[in-house]
């Protein structure tokens, strides 16, 4: 395995083109990215986000907004929308083309379809890049509910060990099942036990697959440069266990979390719902040097220790998973002053892989200089150049 200082050890991807149809306010697209900077600029409203949000679909899930695949669709009257990207990983490029076609009655789930191949999880977009985002609607993460620390914790996990979101996506399954039966007074013994055996299972390797991440953030973040303007985060992972000790062996662990499983239906009966578990995992995040939860950050410094985060992300990414990630950096330049700005363009540049930025003011930019292409985005329609 790479060391995590290893930034070389990555193959780089990177997106080469850009088609879109019926896409949030754009019609048809089509672009060309030919340099390691993008920057879309534009004013507000004009869609700068509606790219990168498109881009983020390029990974599993339901994209940067988490919105639904109807407020995606165009709204003037379009029941479905695409994006189509050209890929390329190492010397390899591929197609990807995503979308969905709205049908009555029935919500929309997204199509992947991989070269000529229609793929039967979004999950295997991991087998061709690694794409990770910092968006204002981020802003929140260490103030707002558990639930989002746990999706950006669990994103993060993705990057390095794909097998995480079907663990988690089993795992939510099995315990909706037990809170059904719990809450439907079904006590059918041989049935809980045989769920609550998969639900240890699931969550004993869900708890050591989101240690094993943290463990590497926290090495990567130690490493990083002590002059950075991006202050070290502490983190500290409570696993929504009732023991956070995993020095026991993950057999260990499973058969106590299935007894008490067993032990506590009643309660959970009562509850409407399984009260221990990974579904109630958080990672508390501090600013290092202040010894402060860093919710009690200022605004300033969420931003900046969300970048150090994203950034230590982003260098284990590059290690573990053997792919340079793309980033998305949402209205990140506006938010920081001039000389944290260029140390972020140092830290990305750095970091060797391609990268999408926006911002309504094109000239925060100019320190990028050649190496960025500028796409300016007017009311849905985009051309490169100021
Ligand atoms: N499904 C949709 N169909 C058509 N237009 C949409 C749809 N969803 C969002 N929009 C429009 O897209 C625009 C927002 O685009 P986007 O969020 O990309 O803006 P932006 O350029 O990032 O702006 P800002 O600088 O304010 O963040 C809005 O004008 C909104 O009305």
């Amino acid at each position: 395995m790479s060391s995590i200082g290893d930034l070389s050890a990555g193959r780089l991807s990177r997106v080469s083109a850009l088609k879109l149809y019926d896409f949030r306010n754009y019609g048809s697209l089509d672009l060309r990215f030919d340099k390691r900077f993008v920057v879309f600029a534009g004013p507000n409203g004009a869609g700068k986000t509606n790219l990168l949000e498109a881009l983020s679909l390029l990974s599993p899930g339901r994209g940067m907004r988490r919105a639904s695949y109807g407020e995606m669709m165009r709204q003037a009257g379009a029941n479905a929308f695409s994006v189509r990207a050209d890929l390329t990983l190492g010397d390899d490029m591929t197609s990807v083309l995503t979308g969905v076609k709205g049908e009555e009655d029935r919500p929309a789930s997204r199509q992947v379809r991989i070269g000529e191949t229609v793929v039967k999880s979004s999950d295997e977009l991991l087998d061709l890049s690694r794409i990770v985002w910092l968006t204002p609607g981020m802003d929140g993460l260490f103030t707002g509910p558990a639930g989002d620390r746990r999706r950006f914790l669990d994103r993060m996990v993705l990057s390095i060990d794909p097998a995480h979101g079907r663990r988690a996506g089993d795992f939510e399954r099995a315990m909706r099942s037990r809170n059904k039966l719990l809450s439907d007074n079904r006590n059918d013994d041989v049935w809980l036990s045989g769920i609550e055996t998969q639900m240890a299972e699931l969550a004993v390797a869900m708890v050591f697959a989101r240690d094993q991440l943290v463990g590497h953030l926290e090495r990567a973040i130690a490493m990083a440069d002590i002059a950075s303007p991006f202050p070290k985060a502490g983190l500290d992972l409570d696993h929504g266990l009732e023991t956070s000790d995993l020095s026991a062996p993950a057999v260990e662990i499973e058969d106590r979390y299935r007894e008490r499983l067993a032990r506590n239906r009643m309660r959970d009966a009562y509850a409407g719902r399984t009260l221990e578990g990974p579904h109630r995992a958080d990672l508390s995040v501090t600013h290092l040097a202040k010894a402060m939860p860093a919710g009690l950050s200022s605004t300033g410094e969420q931003k900046a220790l969300l970048v150090g985060l994203i950034i230590a992300h982003a260098r284990i990414t590059s290690a573990l998973s053997g792919m340079t990630p793309i980033l998305l950096l949402d209205e990140i330049a506006a938010h920081l002053d001039a000389g944290r700005r260029a140390s972020l363009f140092d830290l990305v540049a750095e970091l060797g892989g391609q990268t999408f930025m926006t911002g309504t003011d094109a000239s925060l930019f100019e320190a990028l200089g050649e190496r960025a292409q500028m796409v300016t985005i007017t009311d849905g329609a985009a051309r490169t150049g100021p």
